[in-house]
């Protein structure tokens, strides 16, 4: 029997959305992270509140994706999705799972085989599913996921080709938009293409890549996005969830009154 399904996650975001509310979505990668140092941050986001934590990887080597999942339940209430590269990937007590089908791109392992292969598992897993249209945009560099994937990123400087991916995606029935420069991207996705997508489709939208200051999170929510994630630059610098909790709630009261005026 498959657990019941539930959307708690979704209506959540739907409502903050709707609410005006804006999220940060830390991104944990169990290859470069400790027990200790996953405990530090879980420390930081105690004292600076988080909305998310994703957890996922582009290769995914090290064998400790459930056990620090399961820390992280010890310690904290803050939702874990799973963000998977690969099928490979769907492991510990995560509530809920971007199910991503990477629609910027023409590998049909990306855009269904892989979702066939981990669907009976997914089925029993109890995870909530949250169908993902996962858009590449090209960042300036190479990315790992663009290299892993097989695939051709969006051109940087075409929002209106953003906009008609994810309206064919909301389409096809994705339920969340996911912008993202890829990991450590040189150039961030741009405020036009955010504002493109923003204005296409009503699907809440989250984007990452490349986010590393405080003004680079507050131009993706300002141009429209719900959810930023922040990976590397956390990796590298833990103290920096305060600042980018920080941003976000400061970014949520500016766009409230601009929206009010
Ligand atoms: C259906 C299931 C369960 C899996 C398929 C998932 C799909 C379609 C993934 C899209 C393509 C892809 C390779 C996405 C990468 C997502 C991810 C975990 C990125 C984070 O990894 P990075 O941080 O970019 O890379 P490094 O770990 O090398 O830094
Ligand atoms: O690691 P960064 O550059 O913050 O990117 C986060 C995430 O969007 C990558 O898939
Ligand atoms: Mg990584």
């Amino acid at each position: 029997m498959p657990f019941p399904v539930t959307s708690f996650l979704y209506d959540d975001l739907r409502q903050r959305q709707q609410g005006g509310r804006k999220s940060l979505a830390v991104l944990l990668d169990p290859d470069n992270l400790t027990e200790s140092s996953l405990l530090h941050l879980l420390r930081l986001s105690a004292q600076h509140p988080v909305d998310y934590f994703f957890v996922g990887g582009s290769l995914v080597l090290s064998s400790h994706q459930a056990a620090l999942i399961a820390l992280i339940k010890e310690h904290s209430s803050v939702p874990v999705l799973l963000f998977p590269s690969h099928s490979m990937h769907l492991e510990g007590p995560a509530d809920g799972i971007l199910l991503l089908s990477l629609i910027s791109g023409r590998n049909p392992d990306f855009l269904i085989g892989q979702h066939v292969v981990a669907a009976p598992r997914l089925r029993a897993s109890g995870y909530e599913l949250l169908p993902t249209g996962y858009m590449l945009v090209d960042s300036g560099r190479p990315t790992t996921a663009s290299y892993m994937s097989g695939t051709t990123p969006l051109p940087h400087n075409k929002p209106s080709i953003a906009a008609a991916t994810a309206l064919a995606g909301e389409q096809l029935g994705l339920k969340l938009m996911y912008l993202d420069g890829g990991s450590g991207a040189q150039n961030p996705v741009s405020a036009a293409m955010i504002r493109a997508v923003r204005e296409m489709v009503s699907a809440p939208i989250i984007v990452g890549g490349g986010l590393n200051t405080g003004e680079k999170i507050y131009a993706a929510l300002a141009a429209g996005a719900d959810v930023v994630v922040v990976g590397n630059h956390i990796e590298e610098r833990p103290e920096f969830l305060a600042e980018a909790v920080n941003m976000v709630r400061h970014s949520e009261r500016q766009i409230a009154r601009i929206l009010a005026d």
